[in-house]
């Protein structure tokens, strides 16, 4: 089994850096224990602190040798057993990765790499020493860089380099870099030569954030091959410099600066999945999805593999350095969530995590399985209890704590009562942190701005013996759907009942019921049935609008009209028609869906033209059919010409069509999703085509560049294509379809859908 080491290393503070904007701070769990904590302030809330754990962290005074003795020393002799050792430096620009893996000219500023050099030197030596020279050690350096997803060899000058750099091929199952030079290296003199020679050729290019910044992945291979005889041992150690995890939306870069961030993304994105895999034991490591994984066949062999985290300590770094952070925890699907300004723990402990148990005060937050409150009360208790069943997970490399620092006042921690209560927005503590620039805490589960300023969802009834209200609020769809039936078939019981005991008065000896006498007793039942539904609709209006209308609400009626339209596309109109009457309730005055429920209606026999516009709250007065001249291509509105575009929805979409201000811009944002949503089966406008086609290109980097697709998120989808091409087509043909997989809801594809730009 591979292993992985996860460790942080703050630097210690540079020139003109203040110990007063000093954020990040190293700690331990227990006195007597180690540091392997990083503290961090929430920066939507300074009184809080965020706690990432590690194997170990080193703080500002750790010296280099230090580092390299206590973690890197202590796997030379596993190289020497045969065993690969990898060690990557992670983190943004400035924070020092040059520092600990190649580090100064000065013996105890030496980084990780001549040390390591050192080491297998002398080991070397002593082993031949030892064997008598019966044993022979051979040590052969390549050094290569990353680029744009090109391979370059650095051992050679630069004006050697083609551009498309070097190909990669497999061999025996390996990959190999045609044409990397490997050069056999005596001693720690013939290797500072090279060293310092290849550094020279490495490419860096400026960025605003520092005109010395790297831009590509340094990785030196270092091969061990020991021979005793016949018999050849032979292993490898890689030393990676990655090029600056730091997030380009804050670095204002030119294109040539993004095409090199989205290589530079990718290939730490799958570098994150790799460790992830390793991590957690899988036997799918997902290497080759990136050159630098593929090349150092990440996870392949029972190696060590050791990351190091490098972070910067100062305020300025504050939202890399969580992004940093969050690197493995986002993959975990660990969530921050607020209520009321309290943080709640959404899950039971875990017994795993290497810093629980008694010697720790905080609990750690642990993944939703889904964005509702889902795991408080009983439900949680059922969690834990199933958690407890299996405690041979394996451990993780990172956890997330919270702190509530003790000079804030107490508040009480949110209960299955107290959650449907509505949440305030969060508010940025600074003027200069706009909505935009809050960082949030992990970005697959991390909650979107929206989805912040939402109240929660109801999900339960609530346990509380408290006002009547609450418990109307806390109804579920599935228990309204229940409590509907029950009523139904209580009703229609009574019914039966009453009308055997009037037979059974009326006419003693009467015949058996005549076939005229049940079309009687349907019809008294579909008039159950319609009031019930009435029922049923009014309470979904009710919950509905104590949601608000521009929340989850219109998200829920997106999910049912998509849902509709996939009934239909099965042929169960029947379906159909009870999902877009559910829907319709979302969207009252939304003419097209009346027209869909009434042309529905009409197909089943239900009820005559017109009628359908008065269903699902879509109100009162009648739609009257119109003629909007067509959507454009774009699923967006374009002016009616007729008098009798006269409607609400007719003023609804003048205000798509006027500019806004940029409060407004929600709304028509969200009227424009709906647009899309609605979008008929006739052709694919060019944006859905243009939608569809990236997400079936299945790449990573295209598929990045939607709106709202962070990494997990495209990772998430091209996996489950990739999946789904073993069964099916694996193409995802329609808007309704993408929706209906997995991670694409919410509105995930509507805000993809907007975020396009597509020329006419
Ligand atoms: N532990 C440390 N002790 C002393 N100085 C440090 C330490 N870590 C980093 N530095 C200094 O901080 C500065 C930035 O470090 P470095 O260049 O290694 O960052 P980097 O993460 O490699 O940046 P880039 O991605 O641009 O290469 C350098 O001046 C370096 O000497």
């Amino acid at each position: 089994m591979p292993t992985i080491r996860t460790i942080a290393r703050i630097r210690p503070l540079l020139e003109k850096e203040l110990d007063k904007d000093v954020i990040v701070h190293a700690d331990r769990v227990d006195e007597a224990k180690a540091l392997t904590v990083v503290k961090i302030p929430n920066p939507k809330n300074e009184a809080e602190e965020f706690s990432f754990a590690f194997n170990s962290v080193y703080d500002q005074a750790t010296t280099q040798e230090g580092l390299f003795t206590a973690e890197v020393a202590p796997h030379v002799k596993a190289l020497f057993q045969g065993l690969d050792v990898t060690i990557f430096a992670y983190g943004v620009t400035g924070t020092g990765k040059t520092h600990t893996m190649r580090g100064g000219l000065r013996l105890a500023e030496r980084g990780v790499i001549p040390r390591l050099l050192s080491n297998v030197f002398r080991r070397g030596k002593k082993m031949m020493k030892d064997t008598d020279g019966a044993t022979s050690v051979a040590v052969a350096l390549s050094y290569y860089e990353i680029y744009n997803d090109k391979v370059y060899d650095l051992l050679e000058p630069p004006e050697k380099r083609t551009p498309a750099g070097l190909p990669l091929r497999e061999k025996d199952g390996k990959t190999i870099v045609v044409g990397l030079s490997e050069r056999s290296c005596d001693d720690l003199k013939d290797f500072e030569r090279l060293y310092i020679e290849a550094n020279n050729n490495r490419v860096t290019a400026a960025t605003k954030l520092n005109a010395h910044s790297s831009r590509s992945h340094a990785i030196l291979r270092v091969k061990v091959t020991q021979m005793t005889g016949d018999m050849i041992k032979e292993s490898t150690a890689s030393a990676i410099d990655l090029a600056g995890s730091e997030d380009n939306r804050r670095t204002d870069n030119g294109k040539e600066r993004l095409v090199e961030s989205a290589a530079i993304n990718k290939s730490l994105f799958v570098l994150s999945q790799c460790i992830d895999a390793i991590s957690r034991g899988d036997k799918r490591i997902p290497y080759r999805e990136s050159k630098m994984t593929r090349i150092l066949s990440l996870g392949q062999k029972n190696g060590i593999t050791i990351m190091i985290l490098n972070l910067a300590p100062i305020r300025s770094y504050h939202l890399d350095t969580l992004s940093s952070l969050n690197v493995s925890s986002r993959a975990k699907r660990i969530e921050v969530r607020e209520i009321e300004n309290e943080i709640v723990f959404k899950q039971a402990p875990r017994t795993n995590s290497g810093l629980g148990g008694a010697t720790i005060q905080r609990q750690p937050l642990r993944p939703l399985n889904n964005a509702h409150n889902v795991h408080t009360g009983a439900l949680a208790a059922k969690a834990a209890a199933e958690k407890a069943e299996k405690p041979d997970k394996p451990v993780k490399l990172f956890s997330v704590y919270t702190d509530k620092k003790p000079s804030v006042s107490a508040r009480p921690i949110a209960t299955a009562a107290n959650t449907s209560l509505p949440r305030q927005p969060l508010q940025p503590k600074r003027p200069s942190e706009t909505a935009e620039s809050i960082v949030r805490p992990s970005k697959l589960a991390r909650p979107t701005q929206q989805s912040l300023l939402r109240p929660p969802q109801p999900t339960s009834i609530s346990t509380s013996t408290s006002a009547s209200a609450t418990q109307q609020i806390s109804i579920s769809p599935s228990q309204i759907e229940a409590m509907v039936e029950k009523k139904v078939a209580e009703i229609l019981a009574q019914r039966a009942a009453a009308a055997e005991a009037t037979q059974a008065q009326a006419a003693p000896a009467a015949p058996e019921p005549t076939a005229a006498s049940a079309p009687a007793q349907t019809e008294i039942s579909d008039e159950v049935k319609r009031r019930l539904e009435a029922l049923e609709r009014r309470i979904e209006t009710e919950s509905a609008s104590r949601r608000g209308d521009d929340g989850d609400g219109r998200s829920d009626g997106l999910r049912l009209l998509l849902q509709a339209r996939q009934a239909k596309e099965r042929g169960d109109d029947e379906g159909a028609l009870v999902l877009y009457e559910r829907a319709a309730v979302y969207f009252p005055g939304q003419a097209k869906l009346a027209g869909k429920i009434e042309r529905l209606r009409i197909k089943l026999g239900k009820v005559g033209s017109g009628e359908a516009a008065a269903v699902g709250g879509v109100g009162e007065k009648k739609v009257r059919r119109r003629q909007i001249v067509g959507e454009d291509e774009d699923g967006e509105y374009q002016e009616g010409t007729e008098a009798d575009v006269e409607d609400e929805e007719a003023e609804r979409v003048a205000r798509v069509r006027t500019p806004r201000k940029k409060g407004n811009n929600k709304t028509r944002m969200a009227v424009a999703a709906e647009a899309a949503v609605f979008e008929d089966d006739g052709p694919e406008s060019p944006r859905t085509k243009r939608l569809l086609e990236i997400v079936n290109s299945r790449d990573l980097i295209l598929i990045r560049s939607l709106h709202g697709f962070g990494a997990k998120k495209a990772q998430d989808l091209v996996d489950h294509l990739t999946l789904k091409g073993d069964e099916e087509s694996g193409r995802v043909a329609s808007l309704a379809q993408l929706r209906m997989l997995p991670g694409m809801g919410g509105r995930t594809v509507e805000r993809a859908y907007e975020g396009l730009v597509v020329e006419v």
